[in-house]
């Protein structure tokens, strides 16, 4: 038999809005050209606005998705946002372990950019205990980045503290996310992989209230990546750049904090 066209898996939450959550992720493995899949863990009623209301769903159905994909499809990568509490972490962590989707990018989704909070408190320690030691690359943004190492975020040292507790916490590869800094001309994030090797990926900080889903955004893309073969540093430079493009290119939707524009072109493919 032919091998398979590349699969890649969102375990995640909707959001109604299409902006962010699952939805993100849909529209940028799609745009990566690879065959996007999905375990749905929580629904959001959302707009540009906020979260108006959540509903985490049932173990047992979250179950069944990850065993209907394992059993007919062929899935390369995977990647986790909005879990909701710490019985859904538990419950996504025993089916991570379970079936092999290969590398896994955990976005550790915690507080929506309006301010809504998508992870129980006591959930964080769930994820710093079971999902970030599966985790071939953690993404955290700077409030995410505190809340799992304890830290205080100001500068350029702070992060790189905080990406080497993470990795000591068990993740192969870090990306700490500078979305949130107050630098008002750049957007800088902090790598540290697996081999030892650490770099800034810096772009342009665009003057756009439109960044909803710019973390979803990222975590899919170097999920895509992955899903077709790419390096684990490619898949980050990829990402970065992707990212970029989408809020430079951006597209007028909504009244809030407006969504990313999923088609935009990255210059320099
Ligand atoms: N206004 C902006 N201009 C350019 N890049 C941005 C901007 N806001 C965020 N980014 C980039 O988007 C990516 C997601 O970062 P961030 O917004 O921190 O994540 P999250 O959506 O999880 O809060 C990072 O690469 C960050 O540098
Ligand atoms: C269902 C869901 N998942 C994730 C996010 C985070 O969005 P952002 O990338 O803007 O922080 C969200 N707002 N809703």
């Amino acid at each position: 038999m032919t091998s398979q066209f590349p699969q890649a898996l969102s375990i995640a939450g909707s959001d109604s809005g299409g902006g962010a959550g699952m939805q993100a992720d849909l529209k940028t493995i799609q745009e990566r050209h690879v065959f996007a899949t999905t375990v749905l863990v929580a629904i959001t009623a959302q707009n540009t606005l906020g979260v108006q209301d959540f509903m985490a769903l049932p173990t047992k159905i979250i179950d069944e998705q990850f065993a209907s994909l394992d059993a007919d499809l062929a899935i390369k990568a995977c990647k986790t946002g909005m879990l909701a509490d710490s019985i859904r972490v538990h419950n996504v962590v025993e089916n991570l372990t379970r079936y092999d989707f290969g590398p896994l990018t955990v976005d550790p989704v915690m507080i929506a950019k309006g301010g809504a909070p998508l992870l129980a408190e006591d959930a964080i320690d769930t994820v710093k205990k079971e999902l970030i030691p599966l985790a071939t690359i953690v993404t955290p943004n700077l409030p995410e980045a505190e809340a799992l190492t304890g830290l205080t975020i100001e500068n350029d040292a702070d992060m790189q503290r905080a990406g080497q507790q993470l990795q000591a916490m068990g993740a192969k590869n870090v990306m700490v996310k500078g979305g949130h800094e107050a630098d008002p001309t750049t957007a800088s994030d902090f790598v540290l992989l697996e081999n030892g090797r650490s770099f800034w990926l810096r772009s342009p900080r665009f003057d756009t209230h439109n960044t909803h889903g710019t973390g979803d955004t990222l975590s899919a893309c170097i999920t895509a990546e992955l899903a077709k073969g790419s390096d684990i540093e490619t898949a980050i430079r990829t990402g970065k750049a992707y990212v970029s493009a989408t809020i430079a290119q951006g597209i007028k939707v909504g009244h809030g904090h407006g969504p990313l524009n999923h088609w935009a072109v990255v210059s320099e493919e």
